[in-house]
Order: structure tokens, then sequence, then C-alpha cells
């Protein structure tokens, strides 16, 4: 279990994280999700003692990262910033991290395997791609076989199948009672993937709840409704105190579902050339719901005048 109480980070009068409390629960994977700049970087840092909190704590099975005497055990972790020594072999690199950690150089070639780089284990890091960065950044993470894993964009540079095979993986290690920490700026994305989502967004949880909790709350729905009586229609439906809005030639209405939308009409003697529920996209909500705290907004074109 990871414990964050009050925690904040400052770099000068910036502040990157800003008086965050939660706890990432074991046996379920945790999104850690936020726009460019939230702050996720900067929590995992100190959650991992890489970098030390403004105020606030944070620890990990009770006791701070630092204080463990056995980390790889501990926590795995895979960090956005890849520093590996460009020559070494990936198997040399494992090595290198088992021995300096204690930990049984037989581990190296099953986390190899598990992470599908047995084949290339012999060639230098150095030549690696994006993806096989990653698959070995979390070889290294779960080499410590650790109770706790914490993975930093574990998707970035990976190709549909290697975003397939993250997912089950993070999903198969919270099944075995592990805490699974996952950040992301990919809302869909984490939606397949965590069973609860915190949402940060300059530095402050802006959600901490399950994932079905986020979608039912934050994805918005309408009833789209097109006829050929347009005014008619709109009219009724505003008398039952329905939110009615009007989009070039359709009505979008809030507040029943389709079917009782559809028996008001009938009842009014009103024609329908179409009615379906339309639900808007996790990612609108996350954007919706992120869109005051992102660092780096475009400007819309013709906007800045
Ligand atoms: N070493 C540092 N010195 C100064 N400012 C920093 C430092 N590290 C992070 N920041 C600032 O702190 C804020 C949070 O950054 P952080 O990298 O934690 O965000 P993030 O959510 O991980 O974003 P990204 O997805 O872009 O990595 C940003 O405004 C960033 O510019």
């Amino acid at each position: 279990m990871i414990t964050a109480h009050r925690l904040t980070k400052t770099y000068g009068r910036r502040t990157a994280v800003d008086n965050v409390s939660f706890t990432v629960e074991p046996g379920r994977v945790t999104g850690f999700l936020g726009p460019n700049g939230a702050g996720k970087s900067t929590t995992m840092r100190m959650v991992l003692g890489l970098d030390r909190p403004t105020s606030g704590s944070v620890t990990v099975n009770g006791r701070r990262y630092a204080d463990s005497p056995a980390p790889l055990r501990e926590v795995g972790a895979l960090l956005e910033a890849r520093a590996l020594h460009p020559g070494r072999s990936a198997r040399d690199h494992l090595r290198w991290l088992a021995v300096s950690n204690g930990i049984p150089s037989a581990r190296v070639d099953e986390v190899l395997d598990l992470v599908g780089l047995t084949t290339v284990a012999g060639q230098r890091v150095g030549r690696f791609s994006l993806g096989m960065g990653q698959r070995l950044g979390i070889a290294a993470a779960l080499l410590g076989d650790p109770p706790v894993v914490v993975l930093d964009e574990p998707v970035n540079g990976l190709d549909p199948e290697g975003i397939r095979w993250v997912r089950t993986l993070a999903r198969d290690l919270a099944a075995e009672g592990r805490t699974v920490f996952v950040s992301s700026h990919l809302m869909a994305e984490m939606a397949q993937t965590a069973d609860h989502l915190l949402v940060i967004g300059r530095g402050r949880v802006l959600a901490d709840c399950s994932t079905a909790d986020f979608i039912s709350d934050h994805a918005a729905s309408y009833v789209r409704v097109r006829t050929p009586q347009h005014d008619a229609v709109a009219t009724v439906l505003r008398r039952h105190g329905l939110d009615v809005a009007a989009h070039g030639g359709e009505l979008r209405v809030q507040g029943l579902d389709a079917a009782a939308v559809g028996e008001l009409v009938g009842h009014a003697g009103l024609l329908l050339h179409e009615l379906t529920l339309v639900r808007s996209s996790l990612e609108d909500a996350f954007m919706t719901l992120t869109a005051d705290s992102v660092e780096y907004a475009a400007t819309p074109a013709g906007a800045q005048r």
C-alpha cells in the first residue's frame, strides 16, 4: 500500500504537487491520470524517495522508501527517464541490478521471459527501440518480485500489441495481490486498465474514485432526437421539464432516457426519425475535468483576437 499525506513539492515559486493525500490499495490497478505537467512524475519520484517532499509525507507499506532495507524487493519502478548504459546488453543490465540488490541471477532470465525479451537479451540496449526499452524497464521493475509496482507512463512508445501486453500485465500483477500504481495522460487507456482512478491537475487531486464511478459521474450522456417537427417536439419536451438544446438539425435532450423521451413524443402525436443515446467519450470527460489545470493549452485558431 502507498500512503501519501498532505504531500507537497515546490520548485522555487512553482508548486508541482499541492497538499495531495491518497492511498493506493493492494489488489487493484490504480491509474494516476493527469494532463502534462500535472505533477504525476514528481509524485512518483517522491514515492520512490528520488525527490524529497517540501512538506507532507509518503510511505510504502508503512515506511519511507529510503528506509527500506531491500528497496527492489519492496517496490519495483519504471520511471519515464531511462538511465541505461547503452553499451551493456539487456541481460547484463539486469544481472548488474540483481547482483547489487542481492537477487539471484536466475531471476534475470525469468523476467526477460516475462517481458518477451529473451531472444534479444544479448543485444546492446543502446540499439533498443523505445518499446523494447520500456519492456526492459518493466523487467527491471519486476526483478525483485516486489509487492508494490510503480509504472510511470509505461505504454509510451509501445505499439498496440505492447499496450495490450502492459494492460494485461498490470491486471495480472494486481490479481496476485500487489499494489499497482500506473500513470498516464491517456484517459481511454486507463479506463481499460485501472480499477481505481486518481486524477490530478496542477498538483491537486481532482478525483479519487473507482473507474466505474468516474465514468458514470463524468461521462455525460444525452438523447439525440431527429424529427421533421423540430419546434413542436422541442416544445413538448421542454414542457416536461427536460433540458433541450438544438444542434444543427437535431435536438439534444437531457433528463430522461431514450425510451421515455420517445414515449413523450409519441403521446403528443409527433413524428420521430431518430432517437439515440449518445455518451460523451471518457476522453471528453477527462478534458472537461482537467480543463482548468492544463499547463500548455492550445488556443483555437482564430480565437486569439
Ligand atoms: N526539477 C524540476 N524543476 C523545476 N520544475 C519542475 C521540476 N520537475 C517538475 N517540475 C515542474 O513541476 C510540474 C509537474 O511536473 P511533472 O513532471 O511532475 O508532471 P507530470 O504530470 O508528470 O507531466 P508529464 O506527463 O508531462 O511528465 C511541472 O510544472 C513541471 O514543469
